[in-house]
């Protein structure tokens, strides 16, 4: 404590804000990690086993999905709901399936899909039911995994124009009384049926994947041409536009940020049975839900983008991508997870910088200087506390095994942040004890 500092009052609360991860973020991360401790310290603290995100999915929904079998039974012993039913219903009674897995909006439904029997066992015990599913077609001559909406149940006639990437335009529309984005793949890309085969397949792995950093996908309207799918729609818009809008990030709220993109992109690289990589990840595809949270959004799609290119079309790059590309990437050799965790590093960056480092700079050419020369955005500023200078650096790494996954990240990040808690908390007292 500082000369002077008068111990005599209590320290300053901190005014929760809108990226304060204590409720309920920290009961869900713990249910989708099977941190047991973590889990009761919550609900011992009064959180209610049955909050839920956004979405609402509950921490029994993520535990479900995770095969977090410990975690289920503390939450069913607390009196979590065994059928509680996230924002989107029973949006995917009518499934696409090729084998016998399954998509809902339940627990036990959760649990049955990725195989987690134990789960099961216990779910039905406590009455878990589980919805009902269809084979279906979506057109493409076979049979896919996906999940699909009729198109009378979305008026694409009202919608209204929300942005255009290089895939299609996006919309926000109306589904069943909820406001979503409609995604349009252009007819020139999608009228290829290998390609179209190709984003359904990515689409179709997209509809398993439930995280409240990671945005829900909805289902492919059926018979759509051009190509258009359902997501959640994030009101505020994505980080690219945040950072042009506000600039730079204060510290508490982009730790906060990279701590959102760091538990969506661990999900991804943690996902079995085979880990997704996103490729892509850049400001522009992570969105922001109206309580301020950061989802990831778009992962896997780049892929296609890749073979676009094969067949002539744009790489995503062209957009902006390059200035988040690993090296190895750029230089087309093999690359893993530790692509992400580059792109990512470049992110964080950006939040502490207000927006790219060398913007004058052709961003392919920013690329290359990363990828042959070492190139690296300037940590001199005073604005980097010293311990997210160190995580960049061990991010964006030239030696790709050298960097770390994301599950060391969030941990370096969480001890971060408590100590930007405990600093603010001391520089409260401390202005409260002079005056
Ligand atoms: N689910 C969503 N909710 C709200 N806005 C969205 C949603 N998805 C995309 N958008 C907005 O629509 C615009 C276009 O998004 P899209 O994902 O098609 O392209 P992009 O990510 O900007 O570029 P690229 O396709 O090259 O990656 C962006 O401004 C984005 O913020």
């Amino acid at each position: 404590m500082e000369e002077g500092c008068k111990s005599t009052l209590p320290p300053k609360r901190i005014q929760p804000k809108i990226t304060d991860f204590e409720n309920p973020y920290r009961l869900l991360y713990c249910s989708s990690k099977c941190d047991k401790d973590g889990v009761i310290e919550e609900i011992e603290k009064g959180v209610s086993p049955n909050l839920a995100d956004h979405n609402k999915r509950t921490a029994l929904h993520l535990a479900s999905c995770e095969g977090c079998t410990k975690i289920v039974e503390v939450l069913v012993e607390k009196g979590a709901d065994v059928n509680s039913v996230d924002r989107w219903g029973h949006t995917c009674s009518k499934l696409l399936l090729r084998s016998d897995l399954v998509i809902a909006s339940q627990p036990l439904s959760d649990a049955r899909k990725f195989g987690h029997e134990e789960i099961c066992k216990i779910l039905e015990a406590r009455g878990g039911t589980d919805p009902e599913f269809h084979l279906l077609n979506v057109g493409l001559g076979f049979q896919i995994p996906c999940c699909e909406i009729d198109h009378t149940e979305v008026d694409m006639d009202e919608r209204t124009l929300i942005g255009e990437g290089s895939y299609g335009e996006v919309y926000l529309v109306r589904w069943r009384g909820t406001e979503v984005a409609a995604k349009t793949i252009r007819s020139s890309i999608a009228s290829n049926p290998r390609v179209k085969s190709a984003f359904v397949m990515e689409l179709a792995m997209w509809q398993w994947l439930r995280h409240p950093n990671i945005v829900q996908f909805l289902g492919v309207l059926k018979h759509s041409d051009p190509l258009i799918f359902l997501t959640e729609y994030l009101p505020n818009g994505n980080l690219y536009d945040i950072l042009k809008r506000k600039g730079r990030l204060d510290p508490p709220t982009a730790v906060a940020y990279a701590l959102d993109i760091a538990r969506g992109m661990n999900y991804l690289h943690q996902h079995k049975p085979q880990s997704i990589i996103h490729r892509d990840l850049t400001p522009r595809n992570v969105l922001q839900d109206e309580a301020g949270h950061l989802k990831v959004t778009d992962f896997g799609l780049s892929k296609i983008a890749q073979e676009r290119d094969a067949y002539g079309y744009k790489m995503t790059g062209g957009t902006g991508s390059y200035r988040y590309m690993a090296p190895e990437v750029y230089r087309r050799e093999s690359y893993g997870q530790s692509a992400d965790v580059f792109s990512f590093a470049l992110i964080v960056h950006e939040m502490f910088q207000g927006g790219p480092s060398n913007r004058a700079e052709e961003p392919e050419k920013v690329a290359d200087k990363r990828a042959y020369e070492d190139s690296r955005p300037s940590l001199s500023s005073n604005v980097y506390p010293e311990a997210i200078k160190t995580l960049l650096q061990e991010c964006w790494h030239k030696n790709r095994e050298s960097r770390p996954s994301f599950g060391d990240i969030i941990t370096q990040l969480e001890l971060i942040q408590e100590s930007l808690r405990d600093n603010e908390a001391m520089e409260g007292h401390c202005s409260c004890a002079i005056l």
